[in-house]
């Protein structure tokens, strides 16, 4: 490779953790080159490199992916991919670009794949799945990053149809990535209800702080059919909410789309009965998760421990769980994209993100994914504000609500030829965890939105343990939202509310008050979501873990909490705010010339510590109480979040 001054990784220490998908963990962390190959450029006007960079912060270390493109000059339309510029001692000035910015990279890139090569040294090769129709490799194509808060980096290659979307993971995971490994047998087995996919590229390293000769290979990119034209479901879902407009027939629709989904990974991998000993991890992970969000949650949900727990016995006390199967596992409409043409497509199968890759491929119950879009429609209802408590425009969205989310579960129970049994232990245990899981993500993520689930727990508990039984129904069939049956959810919502004011301030009395003071101010009235984030699709995804002593064992389909990856991160929004204030690095000031061929690993540390502005020792930011980083693979994940910045918006392209 080219000896650049500074060289990689000084090059990037700056760049790197300004990068939304970098796995920052720590204040500081050490970057460490385990891989790298050159691809050449057939027109030989850039340098293109890919390098695999270790980054390790406390006993944790990610292997980040980064593709780099050399330039003599300033790349137009590709300035937000800039990294810096360099010194070659023959050439001179560089300029450095992220290559999934630089269009001659990405057809080589897209090229390498189609063509099935690898490299001389096999440190990288192409595999195709399914060659897309009319692409002749070679052909000049524009590209387009795709903006917004992913884990990875998307590019659009082509426009029209046989335009393509060329993903390149960020954080590397050695094995079989499930969003390759499920969306390749998927379009294997000749799926219409996800975009198909065409190839991959996989990668090899070195493992970090292996023996010298040890070396990993995993996905490192993948190429699939770009859906034209297509939207995110979350947006056509929360507009027709916002304007009521019926969403039934879409959502049974959808309903049938994720059942097909699951008869299709059922057929590609299998389905099994659940050992004894597997049940009873998933139950007691369940419970324990779901104790876990209630301990984070139960401030601003309000006083219902006793239902919370009474969810949790008749979870201990189910004998027998449906058969596991692989899942989607991290199934909400934001994953769902809708076709010019209506239909549904579901992306994004890399499962529970936090997890280690091995862990994310364990079979799990479909119910989850169900309870996943249920949720996510009860969002999208509740996504068009919070209206008081018994006006007609509370009522509106409610009656949405369980229109949407009832069309969708008799579309899903159409498919599957059974219907899904809502009023069972495990629906509930599923739907409460989900719900409370998204009441701390939105208090670290969101917090204008946390009222939206924990309304929605509030309407579950609250039904539940309501006077009056004959209106305390199964807190998630569909509600009869007439005028009478209404008045008497509504009742019950308000009963939920008052309870919530009544005993906040007796918590302590009651030995019930929550860790976290800050959080414990309860729940917050007539708060409406910002339309214009709601809007734009997707948010960060970082998640906390919970403490020690309630995280659970890993097993099956259990969602556990991860074991813990950069606990106490500071919020994404304010390392970036004192991000600008960061010296350059020890390495990068001192300007050397390092080269580093590959197998002596060069290493550089990156202090991101919080540096006080004009020498100030300010204010210490907050920190999330658990935070975690999101980036997928391995990253991003589960089950809480941490704080995050906008809202991503997916489809804009930054060029
Ligand atoms: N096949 C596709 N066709 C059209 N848009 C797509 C396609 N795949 C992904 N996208 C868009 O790219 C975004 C990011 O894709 P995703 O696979 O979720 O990436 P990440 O793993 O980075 O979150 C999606 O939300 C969607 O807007
Ligand atoms: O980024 P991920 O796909 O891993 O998901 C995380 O972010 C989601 C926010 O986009 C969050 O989903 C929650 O909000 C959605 C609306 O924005 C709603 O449709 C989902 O039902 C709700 O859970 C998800 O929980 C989180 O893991």
């Amino acid at each position: 490779m080219a000896a650049h001054t500074p060289f990689i990784p000084e090059i990037l220490t700056e760049w790197l953790p300004a990068q939304r998908w970098f796995p920052v963990k720590g204040e500081t962390v050490d970057l460490t080159v385990v891989g790298g190959t050159v691809l050449e450029d057939p027109a030989g006007d850039a340098g293109f490199e890919v390098h695999f960079l270790a980054v390790t912060s406390g006993k944790r270390t990610d292997v980040v992916s980064v593709p780099i493109s050399y330039r003599s000059g300033p790349l137009d339309d590709a300035a937000a991919g800039l990294i810096g510029q360099v010194d070659h001692p023959e050439l001179g000035a560089r300029w450095a670009y992220d290559a999934t910015h630089d269009a001659d990279f990405v057809r080589l890139w897209v090229d390498f794949i189609l063509s099935r090569r690898s490299t001389p040294d096999g440190r990288l090769a192409g595999v195709v799945v399914k060659a897309p129709a009319g692409q002749e490799p070679g052909t000049e194509q524009p590209v387009k990053v795709l903006q917004g808060e992913q884990s990875n980096t998307s590019v659009v290659y082509g426009s029209g149809p046989g335009s393509m979307i060329v993903k390149f993971f960020r954080v590397l995971a050695a094995g079989e990535s499930p969003d390759v490994q499920i969306s390749a047998e998927l379009t294997a087995g000749g799926s219409t209800d996800t975009p198909d996919t065409f190839g991959w590229v996989t990668g090899t390293w070195q493992v970090p702080d292996g023996e010298p000769g040890q070396h990993v290979t995993g996905h490192v990119s993948v190429l699939r059919d770009f859906v034209e034209g297509s939207t995110d479901a979350w947006r056509t879902a929360s507009a027709a909410a916002s304007s009521a407009a019926d969403f039934t027939a879409a959502a049974r629709g959808l309903g049938r789309a994720v059942a097909r989904i699951h008869q299709q990974l059922d057929g590609a991998f299998g389905s099994r009965t659940a050992t004894e000993v597997e049940e009873k991890e998933f139950k007691d992970a369940l419970a324990q998760r779901i104790r876990w969000a209630w301990e984070e949650a139960g401030d601003v949900v309000g006083p219902l421990d006793g239902e919370v727990e009474r969810i949790i016995r008749e979870i201990q006390a189910v004998e027998g769980i449906p058969p596991l199967q692989r899942i989607h596992a991290d199934l909400h409409l934001g994953q769902v994209l809708q076709a010019p043409d209506g239909a549904w497509l579901i992306i994004d199968f890399e499962g529970e993100p936090l997890r280690p890759t091995a862990e994310r491929s364990v079979p799990d119950v479909t119910v989850r994914d169900v309870v996943g879009m249920v949720r996510s429609l009860e969002y999208a209802a509740a996504s068009r504000g919070a209206a008081p408590l018994g006006s007609p425009d509370a009522a509106a969205t409610e009656q949405w609500s369980d229109a949407a989310r009832g069309a969708f579960l008799e579309g899903y129970a159409e498919e599957i030829g059974a219907p899904v049994d809502t009023a069972g232990p495990l629906f509930r245990a599923l739907w409460l965890d989900k719900a409370l899981y998204e009441v701390v993500y939105e208090i670290r993520n969101r917090p204008d939105w946390v009222e939206m689930p924990a309304r929605d727990v509030r309407r579950a508990l609250g039904a539940q343990s309501g006077a009056d039984a004959t209106k305390a129904a199964d807190m998630n069939t569909p509600k009869n939202t007439g005028p009478d049956k209404g008045a008497g959810q509504t009742n019950l919502v308000a009963k939920a509310a008052k309870t919530v004011a009544g005993t906040a301030k007796g918590r302590s009395g009651q030995g019930h008050q929550r860790r976290r003071g800050g959080r414990g101010q309860g729940p917050r009235g007539g708060l409406r979501p910002d339309r214009g984030a709601a809007g734009r699709g997707r948010h960060r995804r970082p998640h906390a873990r919970p403490c020690r002593a309630v995280r659970p064992a890993a097993g099956v389909g259990g969602r556990v909490p991860p074991a813990p990856r950069g606990a106490g991160r500071p919020p994404r929004q304010r390392r970036r705010r004192h991000r600008p204030d960061a010296a350059p690095s020890r390495a990068v000031r001192r300007g050397r010339h390092r080269v580093r061929p590959y197998g002596a690993p060069a290493r550089a540390q990156r202090h991101l510590g919080r540096r006080p502005r004009g020498g100030e020792p300010g204010p210490r930011p907050r920190l999330p109480a658990r935070g975690d980083v999101r980036g997928r693979p391995d990253h991003r994940r589960r089950p809480v979040p941490v704080p995050a910045d906008t809202r991503r918006d997916r489809h804009a392209p930054d060029r």
